[in-house]
């Protein structure tokens, strides 16, 4: 089976560092895999490289089986790749609806009245889908940032993208708000969406995702089924500085 996304030796320097020292993955259709590693580990740079903000030094990035490495990344969204980014990027001025028909406006299939239509229904369906409806006309602003982050999640998915890259989505927030944001991952995954979750904490991820990759110094140091990955002792070591993982 074609993996949607796949990195073959991705090597990425800036001067003197070895941010990503050389990552191959492949992300498998429907599920939902998880990037973890500590502090400054390489998977923002991992993240970036797939959506092609950065170049690599070295090595290909595939998006369907098509080599996208010389692509910019306004191609890489048009061909389905969404993501979401570490800070909230909301537009101020429009209401939470408007931000949304952003996720879909600029797709090559919003272009005719008819697709401008069905834009507008995909991005109503996004909105009910993260449940972030009933706030459709406020301003972003107003909202509480794990609100605001459903608000981001509904744009990246009205445009039904093949892969969403969700780079820690639940940074700074409340147990309540990871809470929710969680139930919302696992509806997608149970949807069929193939997503990748960055995420430093590996508690969180353990059971929500389907696969996990640990990045260590800008090298993939394991991969797998989450739990037996995440007991590997070189994780436990590596990642989290103790032997067990705490319940
Ligand atoms: N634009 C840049 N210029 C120089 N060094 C960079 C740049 N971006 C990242 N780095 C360095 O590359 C390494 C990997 O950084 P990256 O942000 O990818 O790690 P991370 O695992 O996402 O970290 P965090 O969990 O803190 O977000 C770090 O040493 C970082 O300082």
């Amino acid at each position: 089976m074609t993996a949607v996304l796949e990195l073959r030796d991705i090597k990425v320097r800036f001067g003197g560092v070895k941010a990503v020292d050389g990552v191959s993955l492949a992300l498998e259709p429907g599920h939902l895999h998880a990037l973890v590693g500590p502090n400054g580990s390489g998977k923002t740079t991992v993240v970036n490289t797939m959506s092609r903000l950065v170049t690599p030094t070295d090595g290909q990035v595939f998006l369907g089986g098509q080599d996208v490495t010389a692509a910019g990344p306004h191609e890489v969204y048009r061909r389905g790749l969404a993501r979401t980014f570490q800070g909230i990027r909301l537009v101020e001025g429009l209401t939470v609806r408007e931000n949304v028909l952003l996720g879909v406006q600029e797709l090559p299939t919003a272009r005719s009245r008819a697709g401008r239509r069905r834009a507008a229904e995909a991005a109503d369906e996004a909105l009910e889908r993260m449940d972030v409806h009933h706030v459709a006309q406020v301003a972003p602003a107003a909202l509480p940032y794990g609100v605001q982050r459903r608000v981001e999640i509904a744009r990246a998915v009205a445009g039904a993208p093949k892969i969403l890259l969700l780079d820690e989505p639940v940074a700074g927030m409340s147990a309540g708000e990871r809470q929710e944001i969680s139930a919302v991952l696992g509806r997608l995954r149970d949807d069929g969406m193939t997503m990748l979750l960055i995420e430093h904490d590996l508690r969180f991820v353990l059971g929500l995702s389907d696969h996990l990759f640990v990045l260590n110094f800008g090298q993939l140091l394991a991969a797998g089924d989450p739990a037996a990955t995440a007991a590997l002792p070189a994780v436990q070591e590596a990642f989290l500085g103790r032997k067990h993982v705490p319940a």
